[in-house]
C-alpha cells in the first residue's frame, strides 16, 4: 500500500501501479482471497490519488478473477485481459459516463488507459514470478493442475515480454513525445500572448499618444471651434479605431464631433448634448489631466464597447485658462484585428479582460458578451498535464476545457489565449491506440514465431521419446539429422545409456537365475536340514509327525492298512560305557543305515525318534507279512559287527521292536498309535529284549 502511494504518473493520469503488481503475484502464487486482500490495501492508496471508492470495486474484481482463473490454469495475462474486455472496460466506461460526467469522446484514451496498465502490471508481476525463484515457494498454494506445454510456455513468455517490452517503450515514448509537445505548445502559447499583449498594448497607447498629439496641437495652433472640427475630422479619418472623437468646451457641451453627421443628427433632435457628468470629461476638465477610462458601453454617440481617452486643451500658452477637452473613444471590437494576427491555430482564442476582469475582447467563437464578467475555473481534475488547464462554459466538469496562458498589459488589463485541450487528449489517444495496434500485431508475430520455436524443440524430443518408448527393433535411428545438436546428442547418449542398460540388464538376469538356482538349492537343503537328524540322516521326528498326516489320508482313500513301529536299541547304554559315545554314535549311524536298506520304499517313513529310539511309519503295509519283515531286520541287525571309531573293536547290537498296524482308519492322531507301538516295546523289553510285539488290529 506504502508503494502505492506513490503511483508513478504518465501523461494525463495514466499510473503504473506497483501495488497492482503485487497484487497480480498474489493472485498467481496464492490464490484470489489473498490477491483480493492485497488489492485491497493496494487500492487505499490509489483511492487517496483519485479520491475515489470505486477502485476497491475494479481492483477487488481482478485480483479474484485472476485468482480464479490461476486456479484453472489460466495465464495472468491472459485472463487479465480478458477481464479488462469482458467486465473492467464496460465496467469503467459505465463508471465514467455516470459517476464522473466525462464525455463520450474521452472515453476511448480512459479506458485504453485502464487496459494498458492492467497489462503492464500483469506482465510485470509474471516476469517478475519467473525471474526470482525465491517466490515459487509460495507456488505450493495453488498447484498446476496440468502440466503445460512447452509452446503454451514458450508463446505466454514471449506475450509477456513483447507486451512489457513494447508498452512500456510506447508509453515512454508517448510520454516524452507528449511532453516535448506540451513544452512546445506552452512556448507557442506564452509566445502568443506576448505578442497579442505588446499588439495590444502599442494599439493603446498609439491612440492614447494621437489624443495627447491633438491635446497639444489645439493649444497651439487652433482657437476657434472650426478649426477645432477641422483637426478631429483630419485626426478621425487617420485613426479609424475611434469609434468616435469629440471637443467639449467649458460648459461640457459637445462641440466638435467626428463624424459630425451624427453630431449634427443629434444636435437636431436635442439642441446639444451635455456630458458634465462623464468621467473622462470630469477627469481632464477638472483634474486636468490625460484620462484612459475603463470600457464601458457608450451613451450618445451609439453604445459599442469603448474606452474613452480624454485630454484637456488650453487657450493659453501657460495653461490657466482651459478651452475643453478632446475625447477619443477607442472602439475595443478594432481588437479583433490584433486576433486575426493570431490565426495561426483554429483552436485557439483569445480574450482580453480590463483591471475589473470584464472582457474587453473575446474571439467570436467562445460567444462572450462584452464587458461581461470573464469568469473560469482553473481544472485541477482527473487530467494531469504540465499545462494550465481551464473550464469556462462548464465550470464544474472535472474534463477541462481549454489550455490557457495569460499575460498582464501595463495598464492592468490581461489578455488570455485558450486552446482547445481536447485535440491533445485526441493525440494521446491515437498515440495509445497505435500502441495497442502495434501490441496486437506483435503479438500475432509472437504467437507464430513461439509456435514455431517450440516446434523446432518439441518435434525432435518427441521423436527421441517416441525413439524410447517403443521396443528395440534393432532398426537404425530415424532422428533427423538435422535436429539441433543438443538434441541428437541426448539422442545419442540415451541410444549408449540405452545399450549398457541393456547389457546391464542381462548381465543382471543371468546373477538373479545362478543366485536363484543357488538359493533354490540351499532352499531345499535348509528344508532337509530342518526335517534331518544331522547324526543319522534319517527324517526326525517332527518330520515323521507332520507327515503321518498325508499318509493316513492316502491310506484312508485306498483303505490300507499302516504299521507304526518303536525301535529301541538294547541295552545301548552299555555300548557308549564300553566304546565311548563315538563308538555310540558310529552303532546309531549303522542301524540307521541298516534300517533305510530295509524299508526303502519312498512312501516308508524311517526316523529316528530320539536317543537311540527310531520310528517307522509305513503305509500299505501287509499284516501278514510286517512281522516277519520287522524280525528281518531285528535279525539283520543283531548280526551286524559294528567297528568302533576309536579303537577299531567290533561289537553287535540287538534291538527290540514294539508295533501296531491296524487300517488308516484307526487313529488319526499318531499318539495313539505310537502308545500302542510303545506299549509293545516295552512289553518286548521285559520279555528280555531283541524281539518283536505287534498288535495287528483288523476291523
Ligand atoms: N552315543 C550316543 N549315545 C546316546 C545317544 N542318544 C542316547 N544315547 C545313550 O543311550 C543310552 C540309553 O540308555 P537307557 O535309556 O538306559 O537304555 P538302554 O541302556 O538302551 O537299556 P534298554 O533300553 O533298557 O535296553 C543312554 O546312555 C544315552 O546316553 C546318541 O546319540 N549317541
Amino acid at each position: 500500500m506504502l508503494i502505492n502511494c506513490f503511483p508513478i504518473q504518465f501523461f494525463a493520469n495514466v499510473q503504473f501501479v506497483l501495488g497492482n503488481t503485487m497484487t497480480v503475484i498474489a493472485a498467481v502464487l496464492l490464490g484470489p482471497w489473498y490477491a483480493f486482500v492485497t488489492a485491497m490495501m493496494a487500492s487505499t492508496g490509489l483511492m487517496l490519488v483519485w479520491d475515489s471508492p470505486h477502485v476497491y470495486l475494479f481492483f477487488g474484481l481482478e485480483a479474484l478473477f485472476l485468482g480464479y482463473a490461476r486456479r484453472r490454469d489460466i495465464y495472468a495475462l491472459y485472463a487479465d485481459a480478458a477481464y479488462w474486455l469482458l467486465i473492467g472496460a464496460p465496467m469503467v466506461y459505465l463508471y465514467a459516463v455516470l459517476l464522473m460526467d466525462i464525455p463520450p469522446s474521452h472515453l476511448g484514451f480512459i479506458i485504453s488507459k485502464q487496459g494498458i496498465n492492467g497489462l503492464i502490471y500483469t506482465s510485470l508481476a509474471s516476469l517478475l514470478i519467473l525471474a526470482i525463484p525465491k517466490l515459487w515457494f509460495l507456488k505450493d498454494k495453488v498447484k498446476d493442475r496440468h502440466r503445460r506445454q512447452l509452446s503454451a510456455q514458450l508463446t505466454y513468455f514471449f506475450t509477456l515480454m513483447v507486451t512489457l517490452t513494447l508498452l512500456f517503450s510506447a508509453l515512454i515514448f508517448n510520454f516524452y513525445s507528449l511532453e516535448r509537445q506540451q513544452v512546445m505548445l506552452k512556448q507557442n502559447m506564452t509566445e502568443a500572448v506576448v505578442h497579442i499583449s505588446t499588439a495590444a498594448q502599442n494599439h493603446i497607447e498609439n491612440h492614447k499618444a494621437v489624443i495627447q498629439n491633438t491635446a497639444n496641437q489645439l493649444n497651439l495652433m487652433a482657437d476657434t471651434p472650426e478649426q477645432w472640427q477641422a483637426i478631429l475630422s483630419s485626426l478621425h479619418q487617420s485613426y479609424p479605431s475611434f469609434i468616435s472623437m469629440l471637443i467639449a468646451d467649458p460648459a461640457a457641451n459637445i462641440v466638435n464631433a467626428s463624424p459630425l453627421s451624427r453630431l449634427l443628427s443629434i444636435q437636431k433632435q436635442q439642441q446639444s448634448i451635455n456630458i458634465k457628468d462623464r468621467e473622462y470629461f470630469i477627469e481632464s476638465f477638472y483634474n486636468h489631466r490625460f484620462f484612459v477610462s475603463s470600457a464601458f458601453l457608450g451613451r450618445g454617440f451609439g453604445n459599442d464597447a469603448i474606452i474613452a481617452m480624454s485630454a484637456p486643451f488650453y487657450l493659453d500658452e501657460q495653461h490657466t485658462k482651459i478651452a475643453g477637452i478632446i475625447e477619443g473613444s477607442l472602439d475595443l471590437s478594432h481588437f479583433s484585428y490584433i486576433d486575426q494576427v493570431n490565426k495561426y491555430s483554429t483552436d485557439e482564442s483569445v480574450v482580453m479582460v480590463d483591471e475589473q476582469n470584464q472582457i474587453i475582447y473575446a474571439s467570436e467563437k467562445l460567444a462572450f458578451k462584452p464587458l461581461s464578467q470573464f469568469n473560469f475555473v482553473i481544472n485541477k481534475g482527473v487530467y494531469r498535464a504540465n499545462l494550465d488547464l481551464i473550464n469556462i462554459h462548464n465550470t464544474t466538469s472535472i474534463v477541462p476545457e481549454y489550455i490557457y496562458t495569460h499575460h498582464e498589459l501595463n495598464n492592468g488589463w490581461t489578455v488570455y489565449i485558450l486552446k482547445e485541450f481536447s485535440p491533445l487528449l485526441k493525440l494521446a489517444e491515437e498515440q495509445m491506440f497505435s500502441s495497442f495496434i502495434l501490441l496486437l500485431i506483435s503479438l500475432v508475430c509472437t504467437f507464430y514465431i513461439s509456435t514455431k520455436l517450440s516446434t523446432l524443440l518439441t518435434v525432435p524430443l518427441e521423436a527421441v521419446a517416441n525413439q524410447f518408448s517403443q521396443p528395440d527393433t534393432g532398426k537404425a535411428s530415424t532422428i533427423d539429422e538435422n535436429s539441433p545438436k543438443e538434441v541428437f546428442s541426448l539422442y545419442q547418449r540415451l541410444v549408449t545409456s540405452k545399450q549398457q542398460l541393456v547389457a546391464h540388464q542381462l548381465e543382471l538376469e543371468q546373477t538373479v537365475a545362478n543366485r536363484t538356482a543357488e538359493l533354490e538349492k540351499a532352499n531345499i537343503k535348509l528344508t532337509e536340514l530342518v526335517d534331518r537328524d544331522p547324526l543319522t540322516g534319517l527324517y526326525n521326528r517332527r518330520y515323521a509327525e507332520r507327515k503321518f498326516g498325508e499318509l493316513l489320508d492316502f491310506c484312508l482313500r485306498s483303505e490300507q492298512a499302516i504299521t507304526v513301529v518303536l525301535l529301541d536299541l538294547d541295552l545301548f547304554k552299555r555300548v557308549n560305557d564300553n566304546y565311548g559315545h563315538l563308538a555310540g554314535d558310529e552303532c546309531l549311524r549303522n542301524v540307521s543305515q541298516l534300517m533305510q536298506t530295509y524299508f526303502k520304499r519312498d512312501i516308508d517313513i524311517v526316523a529316528r525318534y530320539g536317543g537311540e529310539e527310531f520310528l517307522l511309519i509305513l503305509p500299505l503295509s501287509n499284516a501278514l507279512h510286517i512281522e516277519q519283515h520287522l524280525n528281518g531286520f531285528r535279525e539283520a541287525l543283531s548280526q551286524l559287527n559294528i567297528t568302533s571309531p576309536e579303537d577299531k573293536q567290533s561289537f553287535k547290537v540287538t534291538v527290540s521292536i514294539g508295533a501296531i498296524t491296524a487300517n488308516a482308519d484307526y487313529n488319526v492322531q499318531l499318539d495313539k498309535w505310537i502308545k500302542v507301538a510303545d506299549d509293545n516295546l516295552y512289553q518286548a523289553k521285559q520279555q528280555g529284549r531283541n524281539r518283536t510285539i505287534i498288535n495287528i488290529i483288523s476291523d
